[in-house]
């Protein structure tokens, strides 16, 4: 079944709104599959990698992360897009006024792989449009649909429209995204975590305890040996995850500007908790449920953990009960006792 086909069922038993989500996520889909091709030219393409400017956060724009950006707006220019939330410019931009959708994108994340030859991805999230730019600060499970166009050595789409998390492969002899597996499921429990360990001293105490436990595998509380598996590229990470299970985190931590982590609430983690709930897994900030925090700003951060449902909820409980391994540990059991 192409993405087409998916959509037409898709828009035949939804709502009226449905119609346009529908022609947005096929908007996406081909600016993906541009991008892909810009991306599978590699150096051939120019210099990618090349730093353009140093963003407000210190986090610096690539000339990928550039280019990526001018094409989804291109595309979406021509869908039934009011507004666009992106990570990429400081201020919403104004599309198609009266049109009834509102798009939150990182048109490419994991920018610090360009040169690197590893997945990069797109990552979107469709709500209804409404109230001006408010309509970009609802709530995640307001999301209409979300999806991650991962550019690896296959062109992926993961995408959900609140019916389970379906994935598509893009079949370059066709220029069709075919679908390959109609219903993710993420197992409940895994052995296999990510995190980017060389900010473990600037964690607080819960995330450090957690990881401590994971690390002395079969010998430490769990009973069981765990993996590491960290791409550095948050899209890669949760593609894995939601083939074969595990969990991502990237929590708050003690440095200057990390205090919240370093993902995006609109434009990361609520699409990405979207994908992962609707394959069965479940999505935090260590305690609560990310689609429900309340956004107050577009670029906000928050921090984040994913994956399989039950390992989510057992790191939950190191920040929140104190669990330690089977110890109780008042003085850092609680979250907000050590984070600034
Ligand atoms: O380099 P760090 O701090 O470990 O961050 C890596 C994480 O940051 C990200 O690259 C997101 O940042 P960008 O949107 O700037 O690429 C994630 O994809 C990845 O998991
Ligand atoms: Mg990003
Ligand atoms: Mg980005």
């Amino acid at each position: 079944m192409t993405l087409g086909q998916y959509l037409g069922a898709y828009e035949m038993s939804e709502t009226p709104l449905a119609k346009a989500v529908a022609a947005t996520i096929g908007a996406l889909a081909d600016a993906g599959q541009q991008l892909a091709s810009l991306i599978a030219l590699g150096p051939l393409a120019g210099a990618m990698a090349a730093k353009r400017h140093d963003d407000r956060f210190g986090d610096s724009q690539k000339e990928l992360d550039f280019r990526a950006h001018a094409i989804v707006i291109d595309h979406l220019a021509a869908a039934p897009v009011a507004l666009v939330g992106s990570e990429e410019a400081d201020e919403a931009e104004l599309l198609n006024a009266d049109a009834p959708l509102v798009v939150a994108i990182d048109p490419l994340d994991g920018s610090s792989n360009i040169d690197t030859n590893a997945s990069v991805g797109t990552i979107f999230s469709i709500y209804p449009a409404g109230g001006g730019t408010a309509a970009l600060l609802q709530r995640g499970t307001q999301q209409l649909a979300a999806g991650v166009i991962i550019y690896g050595p296959q062109t992926g789409l993961m995408l959900t429209v609140g019916d389970g998390t379906a994935l598509f492969t893009l079949d370059p002899r066709t220029g069709q995204f075919s679908l390959t597996q109609a219903r993710a499921a993420i197992p409940p429990r895994c052995r296999e975590y990510a995190v980017n360990s060389s900010n473990a001293r600037h964690w607080d105490d819960g995330i450090r305890r957690y990881v401590a436990d994971l690390v002395k595998g079969a010998e430490g509380p769990r009973g069981t040996d765990f993996n590491t598996r960290w791409v550095a590229s948050m899209v890669a990470d949760a593609f894995r995850i939601l083939v074969r299970g595990g969990v991502y985190l990237y929590p708050g931590d003690a440095r200057p500007g990390y205090h919240e982590g370093r993902l995006r609430l609109i434009y990361e983690a609520n699409p990405i908790a979207f994908l992962i709930e609707q394959a069965g897994g479940g999505a935090t900030d260590g305690v609560r449920r990310i689609l429900e925090i309340e956004p107050t700003s577009l670029h906000q951060r928050t921090p984040l953990v994913f994956g399989s449902a039950e390992e989510v909820l057992h790191l939950g409980h190191y920040q929140t009960n104190a669990y330690a391994g089977g110890e109780e540990s008042p003085l850092f059991g609680t979250r907000s006792l050590f984070r600034a």
